[in-house]
């Protein structure tokens, strides 16, 4: 039976062991006390690190089938795999660069050399634990290899992907050295999920800048797959939080707990220790708001529980120090007799000891700095049964795309927090209630099951879609049957698209003139008197008389204006106009103004203003907006605007490509055709062509054509191996024509 299995660097539970005994207790932190939740549903497995070093293999033994039973498959690490790809690349590269803490990150190669090997060691686990029907979920930043390493071991696997921590803007992604070794790693899966807008649009714009593939409504096109990127933001167990806060056993000590504060208010503040969580600057909110308002001197306590984490990285030692100090220095200067201002705890607690630390809070305080999402806030608003207590949420957290009924702030801004914290603990009642209520019902619907089955939903659209989408590569198997229908007939027709189909796309149109090798080869294809070779383009036909007029092909240039058949000159089977150009002119030139790096091509029939050489994302910006300027411009008229290759073009409607061969077609018999185009305009080729002709599209991106090749190489090599008997019979020519020489 199909299984979920789900891979992250943390299990759920954390191994320890005390006096020689294993024990298991459960991990902290969002990933694993969310996705705890779900695991275990039906044959779902989970892989991951135990938390722990064993060296002994008895041991490790012991463990795999203490885990097993659970479900769970343990990657064992290493003292020096831990040093380097946990607390080194994982925690001391990429936390501190997509949490925007980037002064703190260390660029160390050794560290980045472990981190691709511990991937590759998850990848190994993963591949022995998959069967092909499974579907593998890779969780967070430190498996960010994982996904490629996986799909070249199991290229039809299908492959979600879900980061649990901010993804940066591009200018911050740009300062890792592995930045593109990263993306191409991410890209491997067929859905990457994030938990916000914001998160999937930086990605998306990093993708496009470093690698150069855009996007469409969030779907990437690598040249060879399709992929889908999206956001999902996660949710708690609502019903398990409610019904553990509503348990006696949590009133019971709710109710211990609270004799500890009198009737004092509480502000409660939950994190691992972290940076990124924002603790000194909450205490020194805490701190201010003290100073400003006395009155509630003995009236409120901060109880702050710190989970200690990556206690072994440097920065997170400090950060202990940093804390430690603060506390102890307000503590010091407004404590009583019978008051400490904050109580302070370093250790992690058990459910029931954090929901009935929930239900007593009036205040949460969750002020990070960065939060992929935190999860603290949403279990907090799922404990208020009596839907009494304030949230202050740092903008900075996920979750405050979600609770917007939150006291939002900025956690820069302490003259904020301290109004906040004031605003929150006078806010009456009924006004508390209010926006209590309207989050739980948000939350009990995007629950963690809605956000699993959101993914998995995603997930399983995606390789349909991709299916769908895809047109079959044109490997060994289709070549021999082309090749066996090329060598049978009598008559071939071949429609050849010029730019990224024969010659590969260059930064200046100009540049992009035929080499020596694509004029052998069409010399050569048209050499044989069963070929009639056309060469089908947009460009000019000045351009293309110059670069292949002098061979034994037809033409079609400015898309389908202009022809040229063997032994005769250009004509137009059209009667076109051109007296709109003047006026359209007119407002390229604006757009060339504005946009340093754009030029304005002009045909006979059509205009042309090319990006390609403008500014990565400027450069598609324009163009959107050039097109629907463009469009509004055209309405009602027979022109027609195309969203090109880095180009945006403009021109009769009436004119096409694929109505320019169907001169060919009606003309000349044909007992086997090839048609190679890559873009959108070369679909009006596919279109035109009959259902027996082989049609092949650079790219495997949807199209009309059957077939798909990943490159202008390869079209020219499914060429030349087609020629090859050509080639011979030319070679004895030209041996025969030196013998009588
Ligand atoms: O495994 P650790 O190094 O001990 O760290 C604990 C986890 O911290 C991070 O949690 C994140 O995931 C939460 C759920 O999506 C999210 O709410 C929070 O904002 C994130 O910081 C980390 O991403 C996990 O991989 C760690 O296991
Ligand atoms: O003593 C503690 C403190 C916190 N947590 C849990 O740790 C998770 C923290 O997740 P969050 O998303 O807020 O932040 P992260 O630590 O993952 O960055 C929450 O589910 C908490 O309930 C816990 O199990 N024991």
């Amino acid at each position: 039976m199909a299984k979920l299995i789900i891979v992250s660097n943390r299990l759920p539970v954390k191994l320890q062991e005390k006096e020689g005994k294993l024990t298991y207790k459960p991990s902290e932190g969002g990933l694993a006390t969310g996705l705890g939740s779900i695991y275990k549903e039906g044959d779902n497995i989970w892989i991951g690190w135990p938390g722990m070093v064993v060296e002994d293999a008895e041991k490790q033994q012991q463990i795999h089938e203490d885990l097993h039973k659970e479900s769970m498959h343990p990657v064992f690490l290493s003292e020096a795999e831990i040093k380097e790809f946990y607390e080194g690349f994982s925690n001391e590269t990429l936390w501190p660069t997509f949490h925007y803490f980037s002064q703190y990150a260390i660029y160390d190669q050794n560290l980045w050399e472990t981190y691709v090997e511990v991937n590759q060691k998850f990848c190994d686990e993963v591949v022995a634990q998959a069967g092909p029907e499974d579907t593998i979920w890779v969780h967070d930043y430190q498996l960010l290899l994982l996904p490629s390493m996986l799909r070249e071991k199991l290229p039809d696997a299908t492959i979600g992907f879900f980061l649990h921590i901010p993804f940066p803007s591009y200018e911050v992604f740009r300062l890792l050295p592995w930045r593109k070794e990263i993306l191409e790693g991410m890209l491997g899966a067929d859905l990457l999920g994030y938990h916000t807008y914001d998160d999937m649009r930086h990605f998306l714009s990093s993708v496009n800048r470093i690698i150069g593939h855009g996007s469409m409504h969030g779907w990437i096109n690598t040249g060879s797959r399709s992929l889908l990127v999206d956001s999902f933001p996660m949710g708690i167990d609502y019903e398990k939080y409610a019904t553990v806060a509503g348990s006696d056993e949590v009133k019971k000590r709710e109710n211990i707990y609270r004799a500890n504060f009198k009737n004092q208010k509480i502000i409660l503040s939950i994190d691992r220790l972290d940076y990124s969580k924002g603790i000194p600057q909450r205490l020194k909110a805490f701190e201010m708001f003290l100073e400003r308002y006395p009155e509630f001197h003995e009236k409120v306590t901060l109880v702050m529980l710190v989970v200690p984490s990556r206690d072994a990285v440097e920065k997170y030692k400090e950060l202990k120090e940093e804390v430690d100090e603060l506390v102890g220095r307000i503590n010091g200067k407004y404590s009583h007799i019978n008051w400490n201002p904050i109580q302070y705890f370093y250790r992690s607690y058990p459910l029931e000891t954090l929901s009935a630390f929930y239900r007593m809070a009036d205040v949460a305080l969750v002020t990070p700095m960065r939060d992929g999402m935190n999860l603290v806030c949403k279990e907090y608003i799922a404990s208020k049964l009596d839907q009494k207590g304030v949230l202050i949420l740092s903008e900075m957290a996920g979750a405050s795309k979600e609770l917007s009924e939150a006291l939002l702030i900025n956690p820069n801004d302490i003259n904020q927090l301290v109004e906040s914290l004031h605003a929150a603990l006078v806010m009456p009642e009924e006004e508390q209630v209010q926006h209590m209520r309207n989050m739980q019902v948000s939350l009990r619907r995007y629950n963690i099951h809605h956000w699993v089955s959101m993914f998995m939903d995603r997930l399983a659209y995606v390789k349909i879609k991709q299916l769908s989408l895809a047109t079959s590569y044109l490997d060994d198997a289709i070549y021999k049957e082309l090749s066996d229908s090329y060598n049978t007939a009598s008559s071939r027709l071949f429609f050849l698209e010029y730019d990224g189909a024969l010659v590969d796309y260059q930064g200046a149109p100009l540049r992009a003139e035929p080499d020596k090798d694509l004029l052998e080869l069409l010399d050569t294809l048209s050499s044989s008197p069963k070929n009639r070779v056309v060469v089908v383009s947009s460009r000019d036909r000045n351009t293309m008389q110059d670069w292949l007029g002098h061979l034994k092909i037809d033409l079609i240039a400015e898309h389908g204006v202009w022809i040229k058949q063997l032994g005769a000159g250009w004509q137009t089977m059209l009667s076109l106009m051109d007296d709109w150009k003047s006026d359209i002119r007119l407002i390229m030139d604006l757009y060339v103004d504005r946009t340093p790096g754009s030029f304005i091509e002009e045909k006979e029939y059509s205009l042309v203003w090319h990006y390609r050489k403008v500014e990565t994302g400027l450069g598609e910006l324009r163009a959107r907006e050039l097109v629907s300027h463009l469009n509004f411009l055209s309405t009602n008229s027979d022109l027609q605007v195309i969203d090109g290759q880095m180009a945006v073009e403009i021109k009769a409607q009436e004119v096409n490509k694929g109505k320019a061969t169907n001169h060919w077609l009606s003309t000349y018999p044909h007992d086997f055709i090839l048609a190679v185009g890559d873009d959108w305009g070369d679909e009006d080729i596919f279109k035109a062509m009959p259902r027996d002709a082989y049609t092949v599209k650079i790219g495997n991106s949807y199209s009309v054509a059957k077939y798909h090749l990943d490159s202008c190489s390869e079209v020219r090599r499914l060429l030349n191996r087609l020629v090859e008997p050509e080639k011979k019979e030319r070679t004895q020519e030209e041996i025969n024509l030196g013998k009588k020489a």
